[in-house]
């Protein structure tokens, strides 16, 4: 599990985010949810340790991973696998390359070993094959595959996806939504997913935090959004008249 507890974060005088608090539980999908510059991103980078919260503290089952130094973290460090939102492969690296990465620097694995632990990450994400391939030849949800097939090689125990959705066709969403279930519940991952797509919310959220103005601002489960009266959230999910419409049917 993780926990958020009291998180601030300014950069100068602007406070983007203001005293968050939440838990992330292992084996559940955590989505954070809300408009643009609400602070998403900049939470999970405070939860991560890309951002130091100006306040307030990160604790990783238990462990204050706020207070530890650079070289306290690696342990933590080691059991994170991380998705970003533009899958941030090296164009320089093959597919196999980039997934073989993390375990360049985190292990003493031989070079055989890494490569059948990247050809086994590959398989679990479909792309048996497709190692020797580079970047530039890969479809954006390929690279999405790429990553996340990265994330996992460390057999991480957290995973942290930002915008896993953005710029993929309905159809490839929905697919890295269920990888992204899938192996969350196969890892027992403490799983926290940055998401603006609806239907991510709707079909993973087992937890789900809504921000609003750099506040936690509403928590609750797929379930429950559906039927709350939070007038700022019903704004954000049900904007559209298809959502509008659906949302009677619930
Ligand atoms: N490194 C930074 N330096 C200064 N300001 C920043 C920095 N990172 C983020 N911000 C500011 O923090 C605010 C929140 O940004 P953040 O990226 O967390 O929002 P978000 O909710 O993830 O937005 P989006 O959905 O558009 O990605 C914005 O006003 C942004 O300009």
């Amino acid at each position: 599990m993780i926990e958020a507890k009291d998180i601030h974060k300014k950069f100068g005088d602007n406070e983007v985010l203001r005293g968050i608090n939440s838990q992330f539980k292992a084996g559940k999908k955590n989505l954070i949810i809300g408009g643009s510059g609400s602070g998403k991103t900049t939470l999970l980078k405070c939860i991560v340790g890309l951002h130091e919260p100006t306040s307030g503290e990160v604790f990783y089952d238990g462990q204050n991973f706020t207070e530890m130094h650079f070289r306290e973290r690696v342990p933590i460090r080691k059991e994170i696998g991380m998705l970003f939102q533009n899958s941030a492969l090296f164009d320089s690296m093959s597919v196999e390359q980039n997934i073989m990465f993390p375990l360049n620097l985190f292990t003493d694995m031989s070079k055989s070993e890494k490569l059948d632990r990247a050809n086994f990450c590959l398989e679990r994400v479909n792309l048996e094959g497709k190692g020797k391939l580079f970047p530039s030849e890969l479809s954006g949800g390929m690279k999405k595959r790429v990553g996340i097939a990265r994330a996992i090689s460390m057999q991480p125990k957290y995973l942290f996806v930002d915008e896993p959705n953005s710029g993929l066709d309905p159809l490839t969403s929905i697919l890295i939504d269920e990888l992204i279930s899938e192996l969350t519940e196969e890892y027992n991952t403490t799983t926290v997913v940055v998401t603006h797509d609806m239907n991510s919310v709707m079909g993973i959220g087992d937890h789900i935090i809504f921000l609003y103005n750099g506040e936690k601002w509403w928590e609750g489960t797929n379930k429950e959004i559906a039927h709350t009266n939070n007038k700022e959230l019903n704004n954000f999910v049900f904007a559209s008249p298809f959502m509008k419409a659906a949302r009677e049917k619930l």
